[in-house]
């Protein structure tokens, strides 16, 4: 069965509204007071998700922290990149992501089939857990794909694209895809929770970080645009392209210059 999650709740296969397909299942929430997802939950769920939430993003606070400090921020600017997903208003968001073992036949050369299409998060900052099972891959700026080990007491941190806006390409979202697993391995199961800024943030290089004369790579725009046309994107599309000033510049030092281009999955795509 194909479900799409619209753009909250579960889907099958079917990843967004725009013909993004995947071999998983899974579900998308929203947490957090007058969220609609999160309150449809039966209570006990719903309390768990919320905990596992608010510690998730202490531990991504904590980690932006650490980043502001590493950019060379005052001390007592070193908060700034915590705020943004620490708010009352902050974007949480969970998704629980389920890959069944695929019984696809695989043709010659071909690795696997795609579970999670190749992508970069939206978001400042995603923390992901899984089980023993591995395919999240990363991609190199060379364009080479390297595999992430799975470890169910690690939490894997990825950079999203407003983490990237916000420290003026200092910090590059990375692209990540998953490969199911094949017939008679176990599935994989993971856990992301997605620290987006408060909706009406802002989302521009931070003054403290810039140096005399540098110029925003960026035209400014809210979170609630940047997702809404994030919504309106396919999977593999480079998302902040539209939002670039000087694309060149933004190029040179981008990991997503040399990406092939994403092939066009006919149903679920192979990997090779
Ligand atoms: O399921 C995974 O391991 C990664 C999925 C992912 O990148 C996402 O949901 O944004
Ligand atoms: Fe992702």
């Amino acid at each position: 069965m194909e479900a799409s999650a619209t753009p909250l709740g579960y889907g099958s296969k079917s990843i967004g509204r725009n013909g993004d397909v995947g071999w998983l299942e899974y579900i998308l929430l929203s947490v957090g007071s007058g969220s609609v997802a999160a309150a449809s939950l039966p209570p006990p769920l719903g309390a768990a998700l919320e905990e596992y939430t608010d510690a998730v993003r202490e531990v991504g606070a904590r980690v932006l922290e650490l980043m502001a400090e590493g950019l060379g921020l005052a001390e007592e600017n070193r908060g700034v990149l915590r705020r943004v997903v620490a708010s009352d208003e902050a974007d949480k968001m969970v998704r629980v992501n389920h890959y069944p073992p695929c019984p696809c036949p695989l043709a010659a050369g071909q690795r696997g089939v795609t579970g999670f299409g190749e992508h970069t998060d939206p978001q400042v900052i995603s923390l992901l857990r899984s089980n023993r099972t591995g395919g999240l891959q990363i991609m190199l700026p060379d364009g080479h794909w390297v595999p992430v080990a799975p470890d169910p007491d690690s939490l894997f941190v990825n950079v999203g694209d407003s983490l990237r806006v916000l420290t003026n390409g200092r910090f590059q979202s990375v692209k990540h895809r998953v490969v199911a697993p094949a017939d008679g391995e176990q599935s994989r199961l993971s856990v992301i929770y997605f620290g987006g800024p408060a909706p009406t943030q802002r989302i521009a290089p931070l003054p403290e970080l810039m140096r005399e004369g540098e110029l925003s790579m960026y035209r400014d725009f809210t979170w609630a645009e940047y997702k809404k046309a994030a919504y309106k994107s396919r999977l593999g599309d480079n998302r902040l392209d539209p939002f670039e000033l000087f694309p060149a510049a933004a190029q040179d030092c981008s990991s997503n210059a040399v990406q092939p281009p994403a092939p066009a999955p006919p149903h679920v795509a192979p990997v090779h």
